[in-house]
């Protein structure tokens, strides 16, 4: 039989076949009948009496090809039997699957089918002395999210805020000693102090800040503030094309400034007034600081950092001047620390061990930083929308439904928002945008028990990585009716049937929006428990910011920016919402009278 089998090995001859070696025989008993044609194909190329040097490398090159592939085919089987998820194999055992293609292209090496981004159950990787698991596959991730409560994010909060936030070792020293988990109640043989819970109160004050009381004054601010900021900027743009070189840069500032003043009162901007540079800077280089690059070889780099980082703390450092408990609004909120959930954690950093105003700094840039993949998601759909003229229409169609008529052209316009923010095309942008342009890597590590992952056991204490980009490109769990690398709204709509009596009996023929069917494949948040607290401000932001754009703005997207590219450089990849590659050229105008209803 095993002869039989070797016999569909192409281009050997049947006598060849019969003198393999018994080496090459044990491995067709063993299953592994490509290694065997590979060796019987080795004694084929030797020339009598010696080997040829050409010969030998041919055959290392297309052993060591073969054996790889064999383990892989072997993986998979382990891979329907066993529990505890198998190793990707590795050509050279002692460096591990060592990804020297990521380095070029980051984005094709998570999505390269061959590789462990891509296997289908969970996996075990080996990169040097480093391991850690892939978990991919909506059903997967979903066991995966539902199973986070097990997990601690303290070393990765920790090596983030350490090495891109500057961090002071005292301060990160805490972190080391928070043995109490993520609950309310600590684990009963924790030790630490109930004031030095360092991840469990900053967790509960972010989430009773953007997932509780703090978000109605919050948002409210930031609405008023980028309703007002773009009707003036409509005053000043006037009715002639006006040409502005980027597009992405165009936004991006509006919507920070709108963020920044909504989150930290009006006392930051106007303190540092440059801050938008830096904290941009800051963001392209998050990866220099995150590979621990020493500031000797990125100076400007690291200078950047140092302004974001004295800028809060002149911020801080005023408010701390100024602040009396009179000014304090009905919301909570005041002037000087903007939203309570800056004073409140201030009080609350000071209660902790090596936390002094430098510590603070480092953590309130943290959490302000942390609105940036709102805004370049905001870019992104606005350059999608003006780029598609139909969508467009669409859009606008939309949304002039819900405007509310103000008095005059010198108000700003007002929008029913709750009716706006249920819009079906509106809201299939805005998730469109985020399957295409977010890219990162979720990671979770169980703390103190195994974890579950459907049939699958991934020890306590291993990391667990689950990249956005190869959930959101995933061929099996997404319409692929456009190729998933574009930008198509279909992907999130339900049109209701066209033909049927019932359809011609229906006045509303609008398409539904949802985002159920693709559960455990459109994962721009995370998920579970430590799932980005942000998300319900984000909608909000990305949705109004771009209507209030389409409905006061033309824009032409001039002919260099129209296929703009996402920066999926080594340092681009891999941190949130991308960046464009380069700038997006545009001619803006205020939008024409007798549009608005067009
Ligand atoms: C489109 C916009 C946004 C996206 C795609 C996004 C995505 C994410 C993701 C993937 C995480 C990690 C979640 C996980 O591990 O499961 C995260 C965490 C976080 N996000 Fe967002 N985010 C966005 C906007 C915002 C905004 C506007 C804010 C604040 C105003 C914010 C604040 C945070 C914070 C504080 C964390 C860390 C939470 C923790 O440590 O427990 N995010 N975000």
């Amino acid at each position: 039989m095993a002869i039989e089998r070797k016999r569909e090995c192409k281009g050997l001859s049947p006598q060849l076949l019969r003198t393999s070696t018994s080496i090459d025989r044990l491995f067709v008993k063993v299953g592994c009948e490509a290694l065997a044609c590979n060796l019987a194909m080795f004694s084929q190329l030797l020339p009598h009496g010696g080997i040829s040097f050409g010969a030998l490398s041919l055959f290392l090159v297309g052993a060591v090809w073969i054996w790889f592939t064999a383990k892989r085919q072997g993986l998979e089987k382990v891979a329907n039997a066993g529990r505890i998820p198998p190793t990707f194999p590795s050509v050279f055992p002692l460096l591990g699957s060592l990804p020297i293609a990521y380095l070029f292209n980051p984005k094709g090496f998570v999505l390269d089918k061959k590789n462990f981004f891509q296997s289908r159950h969970p996996t075990r990787v080996r990169i040097l002395h480093q391991e850690f698991y892939i978990v991919r596959g909506p059903e997967n991730v979903k066991a995966l999210f539902k199973g986070s409560w097990a997990c601690t994010s303290i070393p990765f909060v920790k090596f983030a805020l350490g090495h891109a936030f500057g961090l002071p070792t005292r301060a990160l020293s805490l972190f080391d000693k928070d043995d109490s988990g993520g609950n309310h109640v600590p684990h009963p043989d924790s030790t630490v102090e109930a004031r030095n819970r360092i991840d469990y109160r900053v967790h509960e004050s972010l989430v009773r800040f953007l997932e509780g009381k703090g978000l109605p004054p919050f948002w409210n601010r930031f609405a008023d503030n980028i309703t007002q900021r773009l009707h003036t900027l409509r005053g000043r743009i006037g009715s002639d094309w006006a040409y502005h070189p980027d597009l992405m840069k165009l936004i991006g500032d509006e919507a920070t400034v709108s963020i920044l003043n909504a989150l930290c009162g009006p006392y930051f901007l106007a303190l540092n007034p440059d801050f938008l540079d830096s904290f941009w800077n800051f963001d392209r280089n998050l990866q220099t600081y995150l590979q621990g690059i020493p500031w000797f070889l990125a100076p400007r780099a690291y200078a950047d950092r140092e302004k974001a980082l004295n800028a809060v703390k002149a911020w801080q450092q005023h408010a701390r001047d100024h602040f009396t408990e009179s000014a304090i609004d009905a919301d909570g909120d005041d002037p000087y620390w903007g939203c309570s959930f800056f004073r409140e954690r201030h009080k609350m950093f000071l209660e902790m061990d090596g936390f002094d105003y430098a510590a603070i700094a480092s953590q309130d840039f943290g959490a302000i930083w942390a609105a940036r993949n709102s805004v370049t998601a905001t870019s992104w759909a606005i350059f999608d929308i003006y780029r598609d003229p139909e969508l467009l229409a669409s859009v606008r169609a939309e949304v002039d439904s819900c405007r509310i008529d103000t008095a005059n052209e010198n108000t700003p316009v007002k929008f029913d928002i709750e009716r706006l923010f249920r819009l079906p095309v509106l809201q299939a942008v805005y998730a469109e945008t985020l399957r295409l342009r977010m890219h990162f890597y979720i990671i979770r590590m169980p703390d103190r028990v195994d974890m579950k992952i459907r049939d699958w056991v991934i020890p306590r204490r291993k990391v667990i990585v689950t990249p956005t980009t190869v959930a959101h490109m995933d061929s099996e769990a997404w319409n692929n009716e456009r190729p998933l690398d574009q930008f198509w709204i279909g992907r999130f709509l339900k049109y209701p049937p066209t033909n049927t009596c019932e359809a011609s009996k229906s006045q509303d023929n609008a398409p539904m929006f949802s985002t159920k069917d693709v559960e455990g494949s459109w994962i721009p948040y995370g998920g579970g428990p430590r799932q980005c607290p942000g998300r319900h401000f984000a909608k909000r932001q990305i949705l109004l910011t771009t209507v209030l754009i389409v409905s006061l703005f033309d824009i032409e997207i001039l002919r260099e920016g129209l296929n703009a590219k996402e920066d999926f450089s080594l340092n681009g990849f891999g941190g949130g919402v991308s960046h464009s590659a380069g700038k997006i050229p545009v001619r803006i105008r205020r939008r024409q009278e007798g549009q608005a209803r067009d």
